[in-house]
Order: structure tokens, then sequence, then C-alpha cells
């Protein structure tokens, strides 16, 4: 974990030209650039970030990974392979939660496909007036994330109200993502947040994704809408991954519109 925080402070400190070198390429959202751009005359929220896909192994695309500082590939890898295991340990206690067996979930989540964004967000004068992130939830069935540096900014909404989410060193959040919630009826729920801007300090966070498989159905679990109705329509996880990044971030709308 500290190797990895201490390469993705490296990486970020690289002269623009060189961290370009693995910029995203047109239609893309893997390598280094700025996510959820849906129209040109969007305001842009106050960050960089890099995503790369870690899982299934094959999805690689090593070329995007940032060669400088020597030992990046290295530690994301690594640090993929940690939180592989964190996720499937959780996801296994969620199903035994909900009642559901095992394989249901493991066969969603074969092989665990796993993405890892890192957010930079840099300081702002103006901190009140820009958001490093919108309100959102994630596109994912469960979100690790780790606060790189001990600058607060991430907050969750409940109850109409913004709380802040102090980083703990070594510990990760578990976000659910609305993946989770979809396929449990709503028993878990996918997490409203956003982050904010700190007027002097840059701020680092990665998150960690993890979705179900490709070509997987995304709906109600059978085991659990048995004696009660299905809340949430059933898509492909291609459909869903089209549909939500072509929303603009809009905290929970997208899931309301999901519901039946
Ligand atoms: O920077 C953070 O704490 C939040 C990042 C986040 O929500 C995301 O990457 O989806
Ligand atoms: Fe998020």
């Amino acid at each position: 974990m500290e190797k990895m925080k201490a390469d993705i402070v490296e990486f970020f400190k690289l002269p623009l030209e060189e961290k370009k070198a693995f910029a995203q390429l047109p239609n893309n959202l893997e390598g280094y650039g700025q996510a959820f751009v849906v129209s040109d005359d969007q305001k842009l929220d106050w960050a960089d970030m890099m995503y790369l896909i870690t899982r299934p192994l094959q999805s690689r695309n090593i070329d995007l990974w940032p060669s400088q500082p020597l030992t990046f590939r290295d530690s994301l890898s690594c640090y993929s392979m940690k939180l592989k295991s964190v996720a499937g340990t959780l996801l296994e206690v969620m199903a035994k939660n909900l009642g559901v067996a095992p394989e249901e979930f493991s066969t969603i989540f074969q092989d665990q496909p796993q993405g890892v964004r890192i957010n930079y967000y840099p300081p702002c004068p103006r901190a009140d007036e820009v958001l490093g992130l919108s309100p959102h939830t994630d596109g994912s069935g469960l979100t690790l994330l780790l606060q790189v540096n001990d600058v607060e900014g991430l907050q969750i909404r409940k109850g109409g109200n913004w709380f802040p989410v102090k980083p703990l060193p070594g510990a990760l959040v578990a976000n659910i993502g609305d993946i989770i919630e979809i396929l449990s009826n709503g028993i878990y729920k996918s997490v409203e947040h956003r982050a904010i801007i700190n007027a002097t300090e840059e701020r680092l966070s990665i998150s960690t994704f993890h979705g179900p498989r490709e070509y997987s159905m995304v709906g109600p679990l059978a085991e659990i809408v048995k004696g009660c109705k299905p809340k949430y329509v059933s898509m492909s996880y291609e459909e869903f991954m089209k549909t939500y990044f072509s929303a603009k971030l809009e905290g929970r709308s997208l899931m309301e519109n999901l519901k039946l």
C-alpha cells in the first residue's frame, strides 16, 4: 500500500509532457486524462485522473501503465492482487448476508474484473466554487477506496446532508456500487458521494472498482425476488455501462431511472 501511494505521488509530479505519454486515446477512458466528459461545453470537475484496467489479466493495456517511476507497474500489480482478495472476501460475506448461494455472486464476479482510478485533485484558491468530483454513485459492484494523503475531501450523502469521510492511515473505504444495489434488489444501497477541493493542498485517492464479468446480465437476483417484486430493470452489463457513462454525474438520478 505504501509503495503504491509513493509511486502515485511521484507519477503526478512528473512534467505534463511525460504524463501525456500515457494519455487516454480518443473515445477511451483508459489512461491519463479526465473522467466523465460528456459534452464540450460542460464545466469540468477540478481533477486529473488515470484509469487503468487491472483485471482480468488479459485485459491489461500495459502500454498505458506508467513506466515512471520505475516501480509503478509492479506496485500496481501487487496492489491489484491484494485488493482483489479483500473484495472477494467482502463479496462472499455480502452473498451470505443476502442469503444467496455464494456461487450466484462468484459467477457474476467471475475472474473479478477490476479497474483502478487514480484521482489527483490540485488545490484551488476558490475551492468552494469547484468540485473535485461531482456527486455520483459508482457503476461498480464494490469500490475499495484508498485516500493516498491525509487531506480530507471525500464526502458521503445521507438523509440530504453531506458527511466527511476522514482519511485513516492504512484503511480502505468500502463503497457499495450500483451493481450490488441492483443485484440485491435494493437491500444494499449504492452510496452517493463526491470529492471536494482543498484551497491550499493537493489531494490524491485511488478507487478500485470491482464489477461483473463481461456479458453478464445485471438484474435483481432470482433468489432475492422470490417472494417479492423486482425493483430494478435487468440489462446486460455492457448496456448498463453505456448508460452510466453517457449520463451526467448527478447523484442518484441514474439509479432512480433504473427503478421499476
Ligand atoms: O477521491 C475520492 O475520495 C472519491 C473518488 C471517487 O468517488 C471515484 O473515483 O469514483
Ligand atoms: Fe466514486
